[in-house]
C-alpha cells in the first residue's frame, strides 16, 4: 500500500511538473494570438497604404497571422502530448527550432562507475502539434514534424540515439491528465537538475489502443512507432511503396505524410497532395485526422468515385460488371466508342432533319451505313447547288480519323476537308491563275458555304461535340457495344455491361471510364471569349476608382484547390483496389508528382492482383521505387488477428499475418443462426450484446447485397451501431464486428476470401461470427471456413 502511494506521489508530482509547463505554454499562445489578431487588425487599418512589395509582404503576413491563429484556435485541444530527455550531444549545434541538432550522444556524456552508468540529462524537449518558441526564442514546444521531434518516434532501447526517457503526456484542455514514460536506457541512472530521473507507467502505446472508437479516426502523433515514423519521414522520393497487413497504421501513416511533406517543403507542395481513398465512408473517416491537413487547400481527400469533378458516384457494380469496367481491355473499347459515337445520334437529341439537306439513317434498318449521321450535305454556294454524298463523306471521314487527335479535336479538320471537297466541285478552283486572286476565291468561298444554316446544320449532326457522359450513354445500346467490342469483350460481358450502363445514375467504375473518355475525346474548343468594349471604360476611368475586392490567399488557395487537376504528390490509400481503369485515372493527376502509395495485396478485392499490379507498375512509370513494410498489426486483438490469419492462409497461402501488438482475453465469438430467431434477428441480439460490451462503435458486415436489410435489422439500436457491405467496410475499424455469413461474402466474388478477410479485421475489441446454413458451422457454431 506505503510503496503504491509512493508512486502516486511521483506520478502526482510528474503531472504537477507538465502542468507548469503547459501554463507557460499557454501564456505564450496567448500572448501569440493577441500579436496575430493585432497584425491582423493593424493590415486591415492601414489599407492600401505602401509600396507594391510592401503590400505583397503584408498580405503574407496576415494570411499567416490567419493560419496561426486558425491552427491555435483549432488544435488548442490536447495540442502537447510528448516530451523527451536527452544525453549532451556531440556538438552544440542548434537547429531553427532552438534544439541541439546532434542524434549521437557527446562521448563523455556517459560515466561509468563499476557496472553503473550515470549520465546527466543535457536537453528537454516537448513536442506537440505546433512548434511554439518563447520570447527569447527558446523552444517551449516542437512541432511533431520537425527533425529535433524526430527521436520521440524513433529512438528505441536498441538504438536510443541521445533519448533516455520518452514520456507521452496525456492532457484535455488547458489540464494535464496523467503520463507515461518509456526508458530508452533502462541500464543508465540519470539525472536532471540534480534530481533522479523518475519514470511511470508501462507505456502510451497501450494506453492508446484501448480507447473506445468514434465514427472518425484519431491522429496517432502521439504514439507514432518507429518503423512508421520512417515511412512518415521518408525524403520525397518518386515512388514510396508501403505495404502492411490490417492495422499496420497504413492510412494513418499515410495522412501523417502529408502533413510532413507540407511542413517540411510547403513552397514545393503548394502544387497541392492528393490523397486517394476508395470508398465516401473512408474518406470521411479520415478527413479530421489532421486538422492542420486542410487550412490551406493543399490536401484533397478524395473517394475513387468523387476524382471526376461534378460527379460523386457511390453505387457498386456487381462483381462480373466491375471486372470488365476496371480491365484494361475496356481501353480498346473505349478507343472504338470514341470514334464510333460520332456515328449515333446523342441520346434523347431530337432526331431533327436541318431543312431537307439533312437525311438520317435507321441504324436497325442499315448498320452499314453510319447509323444516326446524315449521309447528305447540300449546299448552295457561288449561285450554284453543291452536294457530298455518302461516300463522299464516309472517305473524309476516314481520312480524319486516320490522325490520332482527340475526336472533338478533329473536327476543325473535319470542317476544312469538306469545304475543300465542296470547293473541289464548285468547279471555282481553276479559275484564277494567279493565286492571290485564286486564295480570294476561296476564302469568300469558304465564308460563304461555313456561315450558311445548313452547313453549320450539318456540320454539328455529322460531327457532333462528343462528351463523356455522352459516349458512355451510347454504349448503353447492346448492339453498337457489340460492335465497339468485337474481339474485345465476349457477348455475356457486352450483354452484362450494356444493361449496367442503362440504370440510372453511374457508379464508382464508371468514373474511370468517363475519365478515360474525357482524355480520348479532348476538351470541345472553346470560343474566346472577346472583352466587350464598354465606351465607359475610356471615359471616365472608373475602373480604377472602384475599390475592387480581391480574393483573400485563402480564397484563392480554396479556388485553386478546386479547380487543381493535377498534383504535387499523390497518396493511394488501399492502392491494392485500385483497377487497371482507375489507375490510369489516378495516374493522369499525378504525372509529374511523387507518389506515397500504401496498400496490402492480402486485402484485395480485384479479382485479378497481377493484372491491376501492372496498371500501378504503368501508372507509376519507371520512376524509382523506395519500399518498406509495417509489420505490427495494432487494431486487431491477438485473439482476432488469429481467427482472421486461417482465411488469410486460404486467401494468399504463404503469405505472413502481421503480429499483433496486444491481446484482450477476449475470443471471437460464435452464433450460428437459430431456425427459430431466424437471421435479422440473430444479427440484431448479436449487435445488442456487443453495444452493452463496448463503449464505442459497432459495425455489422454482410454480403454487398445484403446490404439495405442488415440496415433494418439495426433498426432503433442507436447511432452506436452501422451496417456496411463488405467492400464498404474496407479501411475502416470498430470498437466490436459481427460479420455475418463468412461463406456469403466469400463466394460474392472471384475476390471474395480477401474480402473476407477485410471485414474480420476491423474490430479492436471483440468480433461475434453468424453463421448460416451456407457456413456449414460446426457445434460450436464455427463455420467451416473459419475451422483448423
Ligand atoms: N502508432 C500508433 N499508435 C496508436 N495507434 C495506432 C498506431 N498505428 C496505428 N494505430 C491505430 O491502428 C488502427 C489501424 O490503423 P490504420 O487504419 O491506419 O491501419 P491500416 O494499415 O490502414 O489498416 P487496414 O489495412 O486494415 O485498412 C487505427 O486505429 C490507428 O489509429
Amino acid at each position: 500500500m506505503a510503496a503504491q502511494e509512493a508512486v502516486d506521489t511521483v506520478r502526482d508530482r510528474e503531472i504537477g511538473v507538465e502542468q507548469e509547463h503547459l501554463d507557460q505554454v499557454y501564456r505564450r499562445l496567448e500572448e501569440k494570438i493577441h500579436e496575430a489578431e493585432f497584425l491582423m487588425h493593424d493590415a486591415a487599418q492601414k489599407g492600401h497604404v505602401g509600396t507594391p512589395g510592401a503590400l505583397a509582404e503584408r498580405d503574407a503576413q496576415v494570411f499567416r497571422a490567419g493560419v496561426h491563429l486558425n491552427r491555435l484556435n483549432n488544435e488548442f485541444e490536447d495540442f502537447l502530448f510528448g516530451r523527451i530527455d536527452l544525453l549532451y550531444g556531440k556538438d552544440g549545434k542548434k537547429g531553427p527550432d532552438g534544439a541541439y541538432t546532434s542524434v549521437e550522444p557527446a562521448e563523455d556524456a556517459i560515466r561509468t562507475d563499476g557496472a553503473q552508468q550515470y549520465a546527466d540529462i543535457g536537453e528537454t524537449l516537448h513536442i506537440g502539434r505546433i512548434g511554439v518558441l518563447d520570447a527569447d526564442y527558446a523552444p517551449l514546444v516542437i512541432d511533431w514534424r520537425a527533425p529535433a521531434a524526430a527521436p520521440f518516434y524513433r529512438s528505441t532501447p536498441v538504438d536510443p540515439g541521445r533519448v533516455v526517457r520518452r514520456r507521452v503526456i496525456r492532457s484535455k484542455g488547458r489540464k494535464v491528465l496523467g503520463v507515461e514514460d518509456d526508458l530508452m536506457r533502462p541500464e543508465l541512472k540519470a539525472t536532471l537538475d540534480g534530481q533522479e530521473l523518475p519514470v511511470i507507467g508501462d507505456g502510451a502505446l497501450m494506453a492508446a489502443l484501448g480507447q473506445a472508437r468514434g465514427h472518425t479516426m484519431r491522429d496517432i502523433v502521439a504514439s507514432i512507432q518507429a518503423e512508421q515514423d520512417l515511412v512518415i519521414r521518408a525524403p520525397a522520393a518518386s515512388v514510396t511503396y508501403v505495404e502492411g497487413g490490417p492495422g499496420t497504421g497504413k492510412t494513418a501513416v499515410a495522412l501523417h505524410r502529408a502533413a510532413y511533406l507540407l511542413y517540411q517543403d510547403r513552397r514545393r507542395y503548394s502544387g497541392g497532395i492528393l490523397i486517394v481513398s476508395p470508398t465516401p465512408l473512408l474518406v470521411s473517416y479520415t478527413e479530421g485526422v489532421l486538422p492542420s491537413l486542410g487550412e490551406e487547400g493543399q490536401v484533397a481527400i478524395r473517394a475513387l468515385g468523387s476524382l471526376v469533378d461534378g460527379v460523386e458516384a457511390d453505387a457498386y457494380d456487381e462483381p462480373a460488371v466491375a471486372r470488365v469496367k476496371g480491365s484494361s481491355r475496356m481501353l480498346a473499347v473505349l478507343r472504338k466508342a470514341a470514334r464510333g459515337a460520332l456515328e449515333t445520334p446523342a441520346p434523347k437529341a431530337p432526331a431533327r432533319a436541318a431543312g431537307d439537306q439533312l437525311a438520317f439513317g435507321d441504324e436497325d434498318e442499315a448498320p452499314a451505313a453510319s447509323a444516326g449521321t446524315p449521309t447528305l450535305l447540300r449546299v448552295v454556294a457561288f449561285g450554284r447547288r453543291l452536294e457530298l454524298g455518302a461516300d463522299e463523306l464516309r472517305r473524309i471521314r476516314q481520312n480524319v480519323l486516320s490522325g490520332t487527335a482527340p475526336v472533338n479535336l478533329l473536327r476543325p479538320r473535319a470542317r476544312r476537308l469538306l469545304l475543300d471537297a465542296l470547293y473541289a466541285k464548285s468547279g471555282a478552283a481553276g479559275r484564277h491563275s494567279d493565286p492571290e486572286l485564286a486564295a480570294e476565291l476561296r476564302s469568300s468561298f469558304d465564308e460563304d458555304v461555313s456561315t450558311e444554316d445548313s452547313f453549320l446544320g450539318f456540320l454539328d449532326a455529322w460531327w457532333p461535340e462528343l462528351t463523356p457522359r455522352g459516349v458512355l450513354d451510347a454504349m448503353a445500346d447492346e448492339r453498337r457495344l457489340g460492335r465497339w467490342a468485337r474481339r474485345v469483350l465476349n457477348p455475356g460481358e457486352v450483354r452484362r455491361l450494356a444493361r449496367s450502363l442503362r440504370r440510372p445514375g453511374l457508379s464508382v467504375h464508371d468514373v474511370a471510364l468517363l475519365d478515360e473518355l474525357a482524355t480520348l475525346l479532348g476538351a470541345p474548343a472553346k470560343p474566346r471569349k472577346k472583352r466587350e468594349y464598354d465606351p465607359l471604360d475610356q471615359l471616365t476611368g472608373l475602373e480604377e476608382l472602384m475599390p475592387v475586392r480581391e480574393e483573400t490567399q485563402r480564397e484563392r488557395a480554396e479556388r485553386l484547390a478546386a479547380e487543381r487537376t493535377e498534383y504535387a504528390h499523390v497518396i493511394v490509400d488501399e492502392a491494392q483496389d485500385l483497377t487497371p481503369m482507375q489507375w490510369r485515372m489516378v495516374g493522369r493527376r499525378g504525372r509529374h508528382a511523387t507518389w506515397t502509395v500504401v496498400g496490402d495485396p492480402a486485402q484485395s478485392s480485384w479479382s485479378d492482383p497481377d493484372e491491376a499490379a501492372a496498371a500501378r507498375d504503368e501508372a507509376l512509370g519507371t520512376r524509382p521505387r523506395r519500399r518498406f513494410e509495417l509489420t505490427v498489426n495494432y487494431r486487431n486483438p491477438a485473439e482476432i488477428a488469429e481467427l482472421a490469419a486461417k482465411v488469410l492462409a486460404l486467401a494468399m497461402p504463404g503469405k505472413e499475418s502481421p503480429r499483433a501488438v496486444r491481446s484482450t482475453g477476449v475470443v471471437p465469438r460464435f452464433v450460428p443462426v437459430a431456425e427459430r430467431t431466424g437471421l435479422a434477428e440473430t444479427v440484431r441480439l448479436a449487435a445488442e450484446r456487443l453495444l452493452s460490451e463496448v463503449e464505442g462503435t459497432v459495425g455489422v458486415v454482410v454480403a454487398m447485397d445484403r446490404r439495405a436489410e442488415a440496415a433494418r435489422w439495426l433498426d432503433g439500436l442507436g447511432d452506436r451501431v452501422v451496417a456496411l457491405g463488405s467492400l464498404e467496410a474496407k479501411g475502416l475499424e470498430y470498437d466490436a464486428t459481427v460479420v455475418v455469413s463468412p461463406a456469403e461474402i466469400a463466394d460474392e466474388s472471384p475476390a471474395g476470401l480477401r474480402v473476407l478477410y477485410v471485414a474480420l479485421t476491423r474490430s479492436t475489441q471483440a468480433l461475434t461470427v453468424v453463421s448460416g446454413e451456407r457456413d456449414l458451422p460446426d457445434e460450436d457454431g464455427v463455420p467451416d471456413l473459419l475451422r483448423d
